[in-house]
């Protein structure tokens, strides 16, 4: 039997004094697709640092363990020794370089040059990029994924889904690849797009002998595309089992250490006639995501869901009345009146709230406490948690009580409300993100991809959270999300875009066959065919 590609022995890690990984093992065979799965705060993320050699390791003390590849002990001290040991990795938060171009992106660091003039005579310094050689590698890198992507097209911009097709094309250019690690890679991915990405991940390990190593919180995924599964839970391996003897909810219960229901609560529909608001012929200038002319009624007490396909605009609707990219149009919200676009303040005013797809972009300030970030914006903008005299400072002790309470409801991770934001594993931040919206108290509130990287037990809160707060309080919630199954599982109407227009409105019961047809745009082809 061939050497496993990489095994990871004994790895134990502390973080100023909290163990966060116990003697963990883990071995990934030759074209092995493994999954390495667990709750959000498991130690998934740091046992990849680890392989990765990330600096933050080694400046918080380092590791105790061995990695080998190929059957060899390594140290791996930064990134590049694990490029050059053939490892290559995806992380959850995007590392490209917005100004530059995917081409650019895909061949950073491995740039190929060409002689000129200068070159001959004062040196290899001097040579020039051969952009056409580079083109054609980013091409080819992008065909493997069978994805019509152009790559000429600068990175800032693009929508979240191809900055990680981009991503995963710059691993897949490097020659001695071995082993990808692809860190939630579906996160951000409609169905159709994660169907892609599942079946390029098995052809480079089936046909191409690539190891991969793939963390996700899609339990459906893992059983689909891997071929073993390791299961971490509070830093230690639980289980380690073969795709084909696990489920959904085997796995769940493994992570979470008890029985999971996956399905959130089921909710009464909305029966409302009253229009909470009214979009008219809006237009967001958000690249990647343009909407172009949308007009739609949202009602009071509803949760409308708003779906389509990556780069078709679902995403820049909120961004847009949110005041985050320029938009123009009409947007009035009832008892309240018309809204000043391009106006962060004058949205919140209006008592809408926005939990947005992009934690750390939008606003998280990570050098903070939590307890501050989840009261930053109710402070600013309603002047909540101020001491009530004539000079207004910081109210310490409400502030700290309200922290502590959304820790409790969201059951974020953490050490307490003092704790850096920086510190939280990925999904904790999510909730965070959550519980600041929430402390608006928000008549409407947007959220955007909710439950992206949060893992099966939170999901399961942040919905049924989403679904209390329209039945108990009437709130009325517009959640945009590429998981038609979550739209479904607690909206009562479907709103699907298309090219940056309403395509169509659906009942949730609405057949795949007929969400599938408006995300295509089957209705605008039809409507163009018989004008
Ligand atoms: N830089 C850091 N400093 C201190 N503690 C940290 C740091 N990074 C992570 N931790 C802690 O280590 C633990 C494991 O976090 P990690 O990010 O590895 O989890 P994860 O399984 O990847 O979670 P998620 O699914 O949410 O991304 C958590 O308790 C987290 O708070």
């Amino acid at each position: 039997m061939s050497r496993p590609r990489l095994e990871m022995k004994n790895i134990s890690k502390e973080y100023f004094g909290n163990q966060v990984l116990k003697s963990v093992n883990l071995t990934v065979g030759d074209g092995e697709i493994h999954a390495l799965v667990g709750e959000n705060g498991a130690g998934k993320s740091t046992l990849m640092n680890i392989l990765f050699g990330m600096p933050v390791i080694h400046n918080t003390g380092g590791f105790n363990g061995t990695v080998l590849v190929d059957g060899r002990p390594v140290q791996i001290n930064s990134p590049e020794q694990a490029m050059s040991e053939g490892i290559g990795m995806v992380h959850q938060e995007f590392m490209l370089l917005p100004g530059f171009t995917v081409t650019e992106n895909i061949k950073l660091n491995r740039e190929i040059t060409k002689e000129n003039w200068a070159s001959k005579i004062f040196g290899k310094k001097l040579e020039s990029l051969d952009f056409i050689r580079m083109r054609e590698d980013a091409r080819k890198a992008i065909k493997r994924m069978d994805l019509d992507l152009d790559e000429m097209l600068p990175v800032a911009g693009l929508p979240v889904s191809f900055m990680q097709f981009v991503e995963i094309a710059r691993e897949l250019d490097k020659d001695n690849l071995k082993l990808l690690v692809l860190d939630e890679p579906t996160a951000v991915l409609t169905e159709s797009e994660a169907d892609t990405l599942m079946s390029v991940m098995k052809k480079l390990a089936k046909e191409q002998g690539i190891s991969i190593l793939f963390i996700t919180h899609r339990l459906d995924e893992v059983i689909e595309v891997a071929d073993n599964i390791t299961v971490l839970r509070d830093g230690e391996v639980v289980a380690e089992l073969a795709a084909k003897d696990a489920s959904v909810e085997l796995l769940a219960e493994l992570m979470v250490g008890r029985k999971v229901q996956i399905r959130p609560k089921s909710h009464k529909a909305s029966s409302a006639t009253e229009v909470a608001m009214t979009i008219e012929n809006l237009y967001v200038d958000m690249p990647g995501e343009r909407v172009r002319g949308l007009s739609l009624e949202v009602m009071k007490g509803e949760i409308l869901g708003i779906g389509g396909l990556a780069g078709h605009g679902k995403i820049g609707v909120a961004n847009g009345i949110m005041g985050l990219y320029p938009a123009r149009g009409r947007v009035e919200v009832k008892g309240y009146g018309e809204i000043k676009l391009n106006s962060p303040i004058s949205a919140l005013k209006s008592g809408m709230a926005f939990v947005s797809e992009d934690r750390r972009g939008t606003g998280l300030l990570l050098d903070e406490s939590i307890e501050l970030n989840i009261a930053v914006q109710a402070m600013q903008s309603q002047n909540k948690f101020l001491t009530k005299g004539l000079v207004k400072i910081m109210d310490r002790k409400s502030i700290r009580e309200h922290a502590n309470k959304m820790i409790k409801e969201l059951d974020i991770r953490c050490v307490g409300p003092h704790q850096l934001v920086r510190r939280l594993s990925g999904g904790n931040q999510q909730k965070v993100c959550i519980a600041r919206a929430l402390t608006l108290e928000p008549s409407i509130l947007f959220v955007s991809e909710p439950t992206r990287g949060i893992d099966v037990g939170a999901k399961k809160i942040v919905l049924d959270l989403l679904v209390e707060l329209n039945q108990k309080l009437g709130m009325t919630i517009i959640m945009t999300s590429s998981e038609l199954g979550e739209l479904r599982s607690v909206c009562d109407r479907i709103a699907i875009i298309y090219q940056g227009r309403l395509e169509g409105v659906l009942p949730v019961d609405a057949s795949d066959k007929e969400f599938g047809l408006l995300m295509a745009g089957e209705l605008s082809h039809h409507r163009k065919e018989a004008s």
